[in-house]
């Protein structure tokens, strides 16, 4: 039975930029996936996703980021719509439109969380009502960023990413976000990781500012900066870049890289020191993703 209601108003859905405050690589299962222990917030910098009803499946491309994945055999938008039509035993139909405005394959999980925004506007066009947790659960084999990246909110993320937890109470705070335009394949870096494994940080129950959580997480790090920073020399230039800007309170790599970002008391101070960055890097400067709901 199709149930897509052919009169249903247009989806939209934000695509919120994932960071990785700080990644602990804490094992290797035995099918190659390594498990993790990370504080994953949301920045306000985001793609979106739109799903209007179609006869069939289709998806178009927009936005300053697009061109990177014009020659994308399948966009993940597509395979998470089929899955969760295959899955929900309907008909794929829809037409979806991706504004990509954050740069692909650079460690703040753009493409899950574009396939998690799809999941997300073809749950309500198709009129499935699905939980998070099911939508999550579909889509863990698409990609291990994407069960974060539905609810989009700040979490302690475990086991391959799929463990998902509440964050330690998170203060005000504004992030930058700096990427030397330089493509890192997320497998190539767990790769070249050398080592032994982390253990899982200790978190408190919360903090009452940004520098008090800046200090907590000056004490962790991000077990894949060493090896991203290896194949992609320039890494450790945006993140000196990043440390050196005015009322930078810690600066540190995303995910696999090569996306940096620095932590600063609020957004408008994280804003302004954007554009002190290079103009041939993508930057960004602001809050994190639903602050203050
Ligand atoms: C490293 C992280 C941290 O949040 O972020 P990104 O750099 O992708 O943003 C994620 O774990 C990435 O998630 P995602 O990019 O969705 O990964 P997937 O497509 O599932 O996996 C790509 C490849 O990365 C490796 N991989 C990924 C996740 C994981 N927990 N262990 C791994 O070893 C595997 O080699 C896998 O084949
Ligand atoms: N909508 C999409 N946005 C970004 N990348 C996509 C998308 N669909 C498929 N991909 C593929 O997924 C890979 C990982 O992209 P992305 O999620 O941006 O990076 P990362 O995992 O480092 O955060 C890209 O190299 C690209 O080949």
């Amino acid at each position: 039975m199709n149930r897509a209601p052919t009169t249903a108003a247009p989806r939209v859905e934000a695509a919120p930029a994932k960071v990785n405050l700080y990644l602990h690589v804490t094992g290797q299962r035995a099918d190659g996936y390594h498990t993790l222990d990370s504080l994953v917030v949301f920045a306000d910098a985001a793609d979106a996703v739109t799903a209007a009803p179609a006869d069939g499946l289709k998806l178009s491309l927009s936005g300053p980021e697009a061109t990177a994945l014009m020659a994308e055999p399948d966009n993940l938008v597509l395979r998470a719509a089929r899955s969760l039509a295959a899955a929900a035993g309907i008909p794929p139909r829809a037409a979806l439109a991706l504004e990509k405005r954050l740069p692909v394959a650079s460690g703040i999980g753009g493409g899950s969380a574009d396939a998690a925004a799809a999941l997300r506007a073809l749950n309500a066009l198709w009129g499935l009502d699905w939980q998070q947790a099911r939508l999550a659960a579909l889509a863990l084999p698409l990609g291990a960023d994407i069960p974060a990246c539905i609810a989009s909110r700040a979490c302690r993320m475990g086991g391959i990413g799929e463990a998902l937890s509440p964050a330690p109470r998170l203060p005000d705070c504004g992030l930058v976000l700096a990427n030397p335009r330089i493509a890192l394949a997320t497998p190539a870096v767990f790769k070249a990781r050398e080592g032994g494994f982390s253990a899982p940080a200790l978190l408190p129950a919360g903090w009452p500012d940004a520098a008090a959580m800046a200090r907590d997480l000056a004490a962790l790090r991000n077990d894949l900066e060493p090896p991203a920073a290896a194949l992609c020399p320039v890494v450790a230039e945006v993140v000196g870049t990043l440390r050196a800007l005015p009322g930078c309170l810690l600066a540190r790599m995303s995910g696999s890289g090569a996306t940096c970002f620095g932590l600063f008391a609020e957004p408008r101070s994280a804003e302004y020191a954007a554009e002190r960055l290079p103009a041939a890097w993508w930057r960004w400067g602001g809050g994190l993703h639903g602050a203050g709901r």
